[in-house]
């Protein structure tokens, strides 16, 4: 379905994503790791269209996308999620839905606006100011709903866990297990947290200085010793241990 091929973007004289080769199947779920500031918003901004690939190839069902505008990507099943929740201000809820999908696919269709609301929790609140009326799982269920009233194909989630207290984070997972199985979606999940990529996620990339170091299987990249370095800056622990919580948060810095 995606398929990146040496992919760079460059801002000055950083390369924030340095050479990525990549590929996600149709109806996979794919965690992306690293440290803060390993890359990988930039990485979700050049497979949307936000930012501008300085080389490298990103194929979407066969096509090279890497000069197509954003909102035809959008068009074509790319969605996407914002690390800080963007809610169209002054909107209501099912106002931000019908912008987000007649935006993503030209049309408004109430019914899949209604079937939304309902699978994101939300319709209680479909007629509540977006800016104001909102709490954080609710304005993080509302970025969510907001990507699916795209129609997308690709779902590309940034820290939509981030910030949720225990019960919160363990209801959003179940969301989106269940959002995956319905709708058909195939997902890139970038999250620090160990344990929630391992349960959402059936393969792990992970970057380090815009760079991918490892591709695989949870239990093998977190195992791996290079990878637990370049991001806690400790060796790898048992599989009990990395599966109790551990965050990928590392930083470079
Ligand atoms: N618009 C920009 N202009 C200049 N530098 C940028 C810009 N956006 C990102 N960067 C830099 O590119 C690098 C990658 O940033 P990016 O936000 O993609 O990392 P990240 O892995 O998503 O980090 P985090 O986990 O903190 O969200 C960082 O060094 C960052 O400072």
């Amino acid at each position: 379905m995606l398929e990146l091929d040496n992919l760079s973007v460059r801002f000055g004289g950083l390369a924030a994503v340095d050479g990525v080769s990549l590929r996600v199947d149709s109806h996979e779920v794919l965690g992306l790791v690293g440290p803060n500031g390993a890359g990988k918003t930039t990485l979700f901004n050049a497979i949307s269209g936000l930012a501008r690939p300085a080389g490298g190839t990103i194929r979407f069902n066969g096509a090279n996308i890497v000069r197509t505008a954003l909102f035809r990507r959008s068009r074509l099943g790319i969605g996407r999620t914002f690390q800080i929740p963007q809610p169209m201000h002054t909107l209501t809820v099912r106002e931000n839905l019908i912008v987000a999908q007649r935006f993503g696919t030209g049309r408004v269709d109430d019914g899949r606006i209604d079937e939304i609301l309902d699978f994101t929790s939300l319709a209680g609140k479909a007629g509540s100011d977006a800016a104001t009326g909102l709490a954080l799982t609710e304005l993080k269920a509302l970025e969510v709903a907001k990507a699916l009233a795209t129609n997308p194909r690709l779902l590309l989630l940034d820290e939509v866990l981030a910030g949720l207290e225990t019960v919160g984070k363990r209801r959003f997972m179940t969301m989106l297990r269940e959002l995956h199985a319905r709708f058909g979606v195939a997902m890139i999940v970038i999250e620090h947290d160990i344990e929630t990529i391992s349960t959402l996620c059936q393969r792990v990339a992970v970057l380090d200085f815009g760079r991918l170091i490892a591709d695989g299987t949870p239990e093998a990249v977190f195992r791996d010793p290079a990878v637990m370095r370049s991001y806690t800056g400790t060796s790898a622990g048992t599989s009990a241990e990395t599966s109790a919580g551990t965050s990928t948060g590392g930083s470079h810095a």
